[in-house]
């Protein structure tokens, strides 16, 4: 059975080709488009790379988002192209989410972000896998459904951009703390009530920030938020899971194969509760594990431990 729509092939330039960006490559590839991967140690220039690009799809860790936007603002970039971000992070000094970046960057391109339950290894193995495009503009939303969609990848278009990003931010925070439940043994009691109060955490965050709530009950929030809090694939998880057997936090980045965004998330996310009085406690418990401030033990006595409340309080 095949009854997936297809487009001309497109010019697609992929900005990072670490995990997720190789990941991306090969999907598009695979569907027949005209792909091209730049990096910073790459041999192709930024500029090759987004020259005649339809599309050009930044897969960059966060931290790195501003510099090559910037450096992109001063290139020859086809007025039609459209940006996609894969990214799952914040950026500190303003709090922007990387769409904000490009569309700040670029505002008369559409910008669409690209997040679900993704982890890369295993889409690299062929598993079926369905993400999230999510837009201000449904037109473009849908040029990237088509490009991304294929029998092992389903693509589902949204209109609440910064729902879906927020969702494949905020999950990474509690990835860690789901990573601590299992390297505690806490059992499966427990990580169901973290994972739930997790998600009601991301709802509270994101609906302080403008995203819709029916947002994170879907695929880029709690499913991503299911596959990150279950999957030792998942760099987040590795960090709670290896604090949760003693090592520390420099040890454990020392070794980590890629890029764990939720430690910096969550440093974020705890300026912003404090500024605005948002209760974020797993979150907080998270950051302080990370701070060296409590030990894992520690950090689940003060969640049990917490005034007892009504399960509801948005
Ligand atoms: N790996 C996954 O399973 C997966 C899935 C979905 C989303 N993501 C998200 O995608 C992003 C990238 O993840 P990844 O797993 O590919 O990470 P990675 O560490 O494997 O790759 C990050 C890429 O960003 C580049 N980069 C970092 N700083 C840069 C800078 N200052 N200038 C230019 N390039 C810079 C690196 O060179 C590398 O190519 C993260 O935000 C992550 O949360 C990852
Ligand atoms: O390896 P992580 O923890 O960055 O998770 C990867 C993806 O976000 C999963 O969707």
């Amino acid at each position: 059975m095949t009854n997936l729509k297809s487009t001309n092939p497109k010019s697609i330039a992929v900005l990072g080709a670490g995990a997720w960006g190789s990941g991306l490559a090969s999907i598009a590839e695979a569907n027949g488009h005209r792909v091209s991967i730049w990096s910073r140690n790459g041999s192709y220039t930024l500029a090759e790379v987004v020259e005649n690009a339809d599309m050009i799809v930044s897969a960059i860790s966060t931290k790195g988002v501003r510099e090559v936007a910037t450096q992109l603002q001063g290139l020859a970039i086809p007025p039609k192209a459209v940006f996609v971000t894969a990214t799952k992070g914040l950026e500190p000094e303003t709090i922007s989410t990387p769409s904000q970046i490009w569309q700040e960057t670029f505002p008369s391109h559409a910008v669409v972000v690209l997040s679900g339950p993704n982890l890369s290894k295993e889409i690299q193995l062929g598993l079926p896998a369905a993400t999230v495009v999510a837009s201000r503009s449904k037109d473009a939303a849908e040029l990237v459904q088509l490009v991304f969609s294929s029998s092992r990848f389903r693509v589902y278009t949204n209109s609440d951009p910064l729902g879906v990003e927020l969702g494949g931010t905020l999950k990474n925070v509690i990835a860690i703390a789901s990573g601590v439940c299992d390297g505690l043994q806490l059992g499966t009691n427990a990580k169901a009530a973290l994972v739930t109060r997790g998600l009601t955490e991301m709802v509270r965050i994101g609906n302080f920030w403008g995203a819709k709530t029916e947002t994170f009950y879907g695929l880029s929030g709690l499913g991503d938020l299911l596959a990150t809090c279950n999957s030792p694939l998942s760099r987040n998880y590795q960090v709670g899971y290896q604090m949760a057997c003693g090592k520390t936090l420099t040890e454990i980045l020392a070794h980590l194969e890629g890029t764990a965004e939720g430690v910096n998330t969550c440093q974020v996310l705890m300026q912003q509760a404090k500024q605005r009085n948002i209760s974020i406690p797993i979150t907080e418990q998270v950051y302080r594990l990370l701070q060296g401030e409590v030990t894992p033990r520690q950090a689940l006595d003060e969640l049990m431990l917490r005034e007892i409340k009504p399960e509801y309080s948005y």
